[in-house]
């Protein structure tokens, strides 16, 4: 038990799989695993750990934003031993070929800012992807319908930024979509060892301003928690 998971230390997986929506993590584990089991519900943040094709995994809800994804992440990694954890998370896309629904393998996470700056103070740390996860997942993810595209995303401190400036030196630099958790997330598994991945789903978009309900970002991303398993398990 830690002050946020409830979990017994046996009850969390090695691999993890990390939605910010927590009742996305529900419509996870009951769509994609064998015999989910509650394993944490602490201030309504549900994890569940089960099954999928013989391989056990903990589906476990981030929370919004990299403060919140930091507390369940250093837990699962220091307290639990999780070694393999997935983001699977929506996003606002910041390029025109970029279409709502698209899948984005996040390569590399820039930010203004991440809970690890008072580590790194100084450095400009680049937060990237475990390399053979993002070969996984780009495998994985040419057997599903949506587009997939691989680059650099915006891991940002806030959804409703009233900095247009930052957003268009965004788009001008490539960059594919913007988040608020996949940065830290790679910092943390680069200090700790782990391997890390971001696949998001496209929700919205900063250049048409369409967006999802709140309906299909909890339940109908399921081509990314699939890109997900494969690539864990590849
Ligand atoms: O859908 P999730 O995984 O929560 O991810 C995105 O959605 C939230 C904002 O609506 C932020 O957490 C952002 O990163
Ligand atoms: O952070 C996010 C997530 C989804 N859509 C956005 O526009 N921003």
């Amino acid at each position: 038990m830690t002050p946020h998971i409830r979990a017994g230390r046996g009850q969390i997986a090695e691999t993890v799989l990390m939605p910010g929506d927590p009742l996305r993590a529900k419509w996870a584990a009951e769509t994609f695993l064998d015999s989910p089991e509650l394993v944490n519900d602490v201030r309504g943040m549900l994890g569940f750990t089960g099954m999928w094709r013989g391989n056990r995994v903990t589906i476990h809800g981030s929370g919004m934003g990299m403060p919140s994804l930091s507390i369940y992440a250093n837990e699962l990694i220091t307290k639990y031993g999780a070694r393999t954890l997935i983001r699977i998370g929506s996003a606002g896309a910041m390029q025109p070929y970029v279409k709502i629904r698209d899948v984005v393998l996040a390569q590399t996470a820039s930010s203004l800012s991440t809970p690890s700056r008072g580590i790194l103070r100084d450095i400009n740390f680049a937060p990237c992807a475990d390399f053979g996860l993002l070969m996984a997942a780009y495998a994985a993810a040419q057997t599903k319908a949506n587009d997939v595209h691989v680059g650099g995303i915006y891991s940002s401190d806030v959804f409703y930024d009233e900095r247009p400036d930052l957003n268009e030196q965004m788009t001008r630099h490539g960059i594919l979509a913007v988040e608020m958790e996949a940065a830290e997330l790679y910092s943390l598994a680069a200090r700790h060892g782990c391997r890390a991945l971001a696949v998001l789903t496209v929700s919205d978009h900063l250049l048409t301003q369409e967006a999802l309900p709140a309906s299909d970002r909890q339940s109908s991303f399921g081509d990314m928690v699939e890109i997900a398993l494969e690539a864990a398990f590849a």
